[in-house]
């Protein structure tokens, strides 16, 4: 991976601390938000991500590239590849039941993925910094050991509930998160 210093763990990062209430090794994450593009299964044309924790730690998952994800004729569009690695890395980082947003991404394109073929996503946690998450993902073509496509790194900072309450829906947010307090 050729990440910059901005989404390289300083030293004397630390390890993630899993959440209590996260999913166990084996369990699935679900969806964060039904409209959700990464994630959401009321997305019309989203990227439908479904995403499993092998360890409690990390995340795996498959996306199948469809006709309303190409750029060029026939292929994957770049920005919706990032899509696909900032969603991953946020369900990763949802394992530890903290809400974080992605300050920085960086994406390496590898090699150019067709329609239809099945993206192989895994997304971890290389250190926590203060307020600071760095991760990493990839994109594996046809099975989970198949060529990388597409590799990334990123910064996540973490943030309260308030951020969501405050630039977003806040009556979305509501409806799907009852068990957070908000007070905008
Ligand atoms: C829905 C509810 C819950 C579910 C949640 C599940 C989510 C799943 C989502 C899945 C979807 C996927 C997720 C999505 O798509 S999230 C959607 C895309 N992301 C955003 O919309 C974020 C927009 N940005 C912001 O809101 C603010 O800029 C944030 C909150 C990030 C920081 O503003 P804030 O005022 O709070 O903090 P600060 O400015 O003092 O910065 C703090 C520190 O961070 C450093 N820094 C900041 N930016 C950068 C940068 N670009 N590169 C390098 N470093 C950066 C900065 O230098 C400082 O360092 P230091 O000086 O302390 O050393």
């Amino acid at each position: 991976m050729t990440r910059s210093t901005l989404t390289t763990p300083p030293p004397g990062a630390e390890p993630p601390k899993t959440h209590p209430d996260g999913p166990s090794a084996g369990g699935s994450l679900g969806s964060h938000f039904s409209r959700c593009f990464g994630c959401g299964d009321d997305h019309p044309t989203g990227l439908h991500i479904a995403a499993v924790t092998p360890d409690g730690a990390s995340v795996e998952a498959a996306f199948t590239v469809g006709e309303s994800h190409q750029g060029a004729p026939g292929l994957a569009h770049g920005g919706v590849l990032a899509s696909a690695m900032d969603e991953v890395i946020g369900m990763s980082i949802w394992l530890l039941r903290k809400p974080y947003v992605t300050a920085r991404l960086e994406t390496d394109y590898l090699l150019p993925v067709p329609v239809g073929t099945t993206l192989h996503l895994r997304a971890w946690c290389t250190g926590i910094a203060g307020r600071k998450a760095y991760l990493e993902a990839e994109g594996r073509v046809g099975a989970p050991g198949g060529p990388v496509a597409v590799r990334a790194a990123a910064l996540f900072i973490e943030v309260d509930m308030t951020h969501f309450a405050e630039h977003g829906d806040l009556a979305a947010l509501q409806a799907e998160h009852q068990d957070y307090e908000v007070n905008p």
